[in-house]
């Protein structure tokens, strides 16, 4: 099977970044698995035996589930869900789990976005922020692109009076290789309209995310 691993862009994401434009060549699946065969062997393993057989296949399937956010575009994810309201206070979508995977090692990313617009006659689907963090997150990423590419994604759906996103997540490649600082993570922002304009909507919602929810 020939894969086509340029990513699928649509006008929000245009909107939303130029970052990902790039043609790619394309790749077959065999080629891909090769490549991993030739990754094995240089680590001094044998590819053929029982164990690692299956493997190059494996790894292909996985890295393929990790960056599925390169297929899919806010036009699908968003399946209309944006719907006319009047409501103008903050909403947030608090603690939506983050699995992403950094561009520099290909290692994983594990964390938190909290994610807060302020509506402007427009509301969107409450699944289709975490919906638009997993596209994001599911592609090689450095954190802070992930951080203003949901927030520049909200901006453009919704021209809300103002969005705000915090991502609170740990590298893999910082905890299990290279400097090997198992405790750190790394807070990032994005601050459009209202929220980086006045300091008391972004301090309410700094409060809002500190605050531990009673069901839990
Ligand atoms: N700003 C930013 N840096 C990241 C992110 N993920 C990984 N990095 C960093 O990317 C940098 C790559 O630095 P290099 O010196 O080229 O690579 P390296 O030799 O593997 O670096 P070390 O991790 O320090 O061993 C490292 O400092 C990583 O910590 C991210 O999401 N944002
Ligand atoms: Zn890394």
């Amino acid at each position: 099977m020939t894969l086509s691993i340029s990513p699928v862009l649509n006008s929000a994401d245009q909107v939303v970044s130029s970052l990902s434009t790039q043609q790619q060549p394309k790749v077959t699946e065999a080629e891909m698995m090769q490549a991993v065969r030739t990754l094995l062997i240089g680590l001094g393993e044998n590819p053929d035996r029982e164990g690692l057989k299956d493997t190059p296949k494996r790894v292909v399937k996985a890295l393929q589930f990790l960056t599925k956010g390169y297929h899919e575009s806010l036009d699908e994810l968003l399946n209309g869900a944006v719907f006319t309201e009047s409501a103008d206070e903050m909403v947030l979508v608090r603690d939506i789990d983050i699995f992403s995977s950094c561009e520099h090692h290909i290692l994983p990313v594990i964390g938190r976005a909290h994610v807060a617009y302020i509506p402007n006659g427009k509301v969107i689907g409450l699944s289709k922020i975490a919906r638009i963090c997993e596209m994001y997150a599911r592609r090689l990423q450095v954190q802070e692109r992930l951080t203003l590419q949901i927030a520049d994604a909200l901006q453009g759906l919704l021209k809300p009076k103002g969005v705000a996103v915090v991502i609170e997540a740990t590298h893999m490649c910082m905890v299990m290789r290279g400097v090997q600082k198992p405790g750190s993570w790394t807070v990032t922002s994005a601050m459009r309209g209202v929220f980086s304009e006045d300091a008391r909507t972004r301090e309410e919602f700094m409060n809002l995310i500190r605050h531990n929810a009673n069901f839990h």
